[in-house]
């Protein structure tokens, strides 16, 4: 499995024609823009997880039924201090790393210890986010680095926390319809207060505030959760929202601030800094956008480990929420490129298969309800919340399908009642085989598979004026194990899961993480930005200074 994990990959600057059979939908144009670790060995060291590889860019443009692919590593200044040093010398979730090794590494430990945290990579690999008309490469830390999305050229590095107190935010953004971002980090050193913080990215800067040009500077902070405990707050990867709620999940799944103090000095990663404590609760945090605040009544329920909420929205008062659940943490042990080479098959098995699971939870909790009744009245789901004596409320999930990971639907429906579920099918080894479309109306599913073939995160693109929630394409990039069969990109109706074409290219193309597809802009689209452009270039030369 070397061939898919750990081997390092030559960048493709250059873009080079995919060879295309069948037939790309002439409105499909634009460029599918994915992230993912692509190199694992510097010189003579080797990272430890598969999560910690470089990043890796690479796109696949899409124009008049021709496709064009690309990639480039990020040029984050932990790449450029790795190939200058010729070695890893930045600190990455499963490895360690001590940059130079003359120094005295205790002297190194005090100056971390006496900042609590130290510096976190900008090694921003797991997915892309779009600010405004801005795209940038995100991790979970407190660095992103902007990119252009044409070029795959790395641009500047952004700090969370010159705009909002977060050391940790989730590469997993929600976007409204005007564009602006919804996010979520953790605040792990503020005066101790360890809480977990919402805020909004603007898309654009607010009428009135035009002297500060960066939506940046707008950034406002939405709501903060204090986290339940001060040195261990919760790993979150995803967050979800519905038309006027946010759900966040305090799972049990933490991270010991204490332990990261001092993981340098006892030469321990970050990984292993993390816990699952299966004898404690899941507390479910739902917060009311229109008044910023948590909505008071406990939710809860067992322990699991979430890593992608899938999508949720409100019901008769009820908000039904739907995410893909662990019974514990194993996922990232098996990401250990050491249980991914040898024996693969025996060491990557999961413990605990990944199951999509509906949550309902109850917003006006009924007063005069019975101790053990449950309050969940919505017909389309068997899950069950159930009033405690304490007022708390335990909440059991309907389990609707095992075996999937990285879903994705279609955005037009995130946050409201939606139906189908695009993801990748994983049984007990946590790379993906199949990609699957869940309908969770009938309970059914459609399923694409090859044989060697390791599909992608499959994205929804909705065709132009589409009516029906699946009418559109998926798109994922595929890579083989048959030395035969170079990757391509596979284009499926997203209706029938029939393959509508692919395009193959001849590149040592990686197994990515997450990405986005950025159409084109229609003609008349085009036309009116051309004209506005030409209108601000007008303005700009009748006194305002040029950008
Ligand atoms: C570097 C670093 C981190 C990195 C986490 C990463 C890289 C997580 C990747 C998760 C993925 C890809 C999940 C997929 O489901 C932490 C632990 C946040 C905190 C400390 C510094
Ligand atoms: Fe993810």
């Amino acid at each position: 499995m070397d061939i898919i994990f750990g081997r390092n990959r030559k960048e493709q600057l250059e873009p080079v024609r995919a060879k295309v059979t069948g037939k790309i939908p002439a409105w499909l144009q634009g460029t599918l823009l994915r992230n993912g670790p692509g190199m694992h060995t510097v010189g003579e060291s080797r990272y430890n997880h598969w999560f910690d590889g470089l990043a890796l860019l690479h796109s696949f443009t899409i124009r008049d039924g021709e496709i064009y692919y690309r990639s480039k590593y990020l040029r984050s200044d932990t790449y450029n201090a790795n190939i200058e040093a010729n070695r890893i010398v930045v600190s990455e979730f499963g490895t360690m790393a001590y940059p130079d090794p003359c120094k005295n590494i205790f002297s190194k430990a005090f100056t971390y210890l006496s900042h609590t945290i130290p510096d976190f990579t900008d090694n921003c690999l797991i997915n892309i986010m779009k600010c405004g008309e801005d795209f940038y490469a995100t991790s979970e830390t407190n660095y992103i680095r902007k990119i252009n999305p044409q070029t795959l050229e790395t641009l500047e590095k952004v700090d969370y926390r010159k705009y909002v107190a977060v050391n940790l935010a989730t590469s997993h953004p929600h976007y409204d319809e005007a564009g602006n971002v919804l996010n979520m980090g953790t605040s792990i050193v503020e005066k101790g207060k360890t809480k977990y913080v919402i805020f909004k990215i603007p898309a654009t800067v607010p009428e009135g505030k035009k002297q500060e040009k960066s939506p940046w500077k707008h950034t406002e902070v939405f709501c903060s959760i204090p986290s339940r405990s001060l040195l261990s707050p919760s790993y979150y990867h995803s967050f979800g929202v519905t038309e006027n709620y946010v759900i966040f999940l305090e799972q049990p799944f933490r991270l010991d601030i204490l332990k990261m103090a001092t993981a340098y000095i006892r030469r321990m990663s970050w990984a292993s800094c993390l816990a699952f404590h299966r004898e404690e609760k899941t507390y479910i945090h739902i917060i009311d956008q229109r008044t910023r605040q948590p909505v008071q009544t406990k939710f809860y329920t067992d322990a699991m480990v979430v890593f992608h909420h899938v999508n949720a929205y409100e019901e008769d008062g009820c908000i039904v929420f739907d995410v893909i659940a662990y019974e514990d943490n194993s996922l990232y042990q098996l990401f250990y490129l050491a249980n991914l080479n040898q024996d693969f098959k025996e060491n990557s098995r999961l413990t605990s298969v990944p199951t999509l699971r509906r949550f309902a939870v109850p917003l006006h909790a009924d007063k005069n309800a019975e101790v053990g009744s449950n309050l969940i009245k919505v017909a389309s789901t068997t899950a069950t919340a159930l009033k405690e004596e304490d007022g708390q409320v335990y909440c059991q999930p309907e389990f609707l399908y095992e075996g999937l990971e990285l879903p994705r639907v279609n955005y037009a429906y995130n946050g409201k009642r939606y139906r189908y579920v695009f993801a990748a099918g994983v049984q007990w080894s946590p790379i993906p085989t199949k990609i699957i479309k869940y309908d969770i109306l009938t309970k059914s599913s459609l399923k694409w598979r090859e044989d060697d073939c390791w599909p992608a995160e499959p994205l929804f693109v909705p065709t132009p004026g589409a009516k029906d929630e699946d009418d559109g394409v998926i798109l994922s990039a595929i890579v083989s194990t048959d030395p035969q069969k170079p990757p391509f990109l596979l284009i499926l109706d997203a209706k029938s899961f029939t393959e509508l074409a692919r395009a193959s290219v001849d590149v040592d193309m990686h197994m990515d993480l997450h990405g986005l597809f950025i159409a084109d802009m229609d003609g008349d689209a085009k036309k009116q930005a051309a004209s506005e452009e030409q209108r601000d270039r007008a303005s700009n030369c009748h006194g305002a200074p040029p950008t």
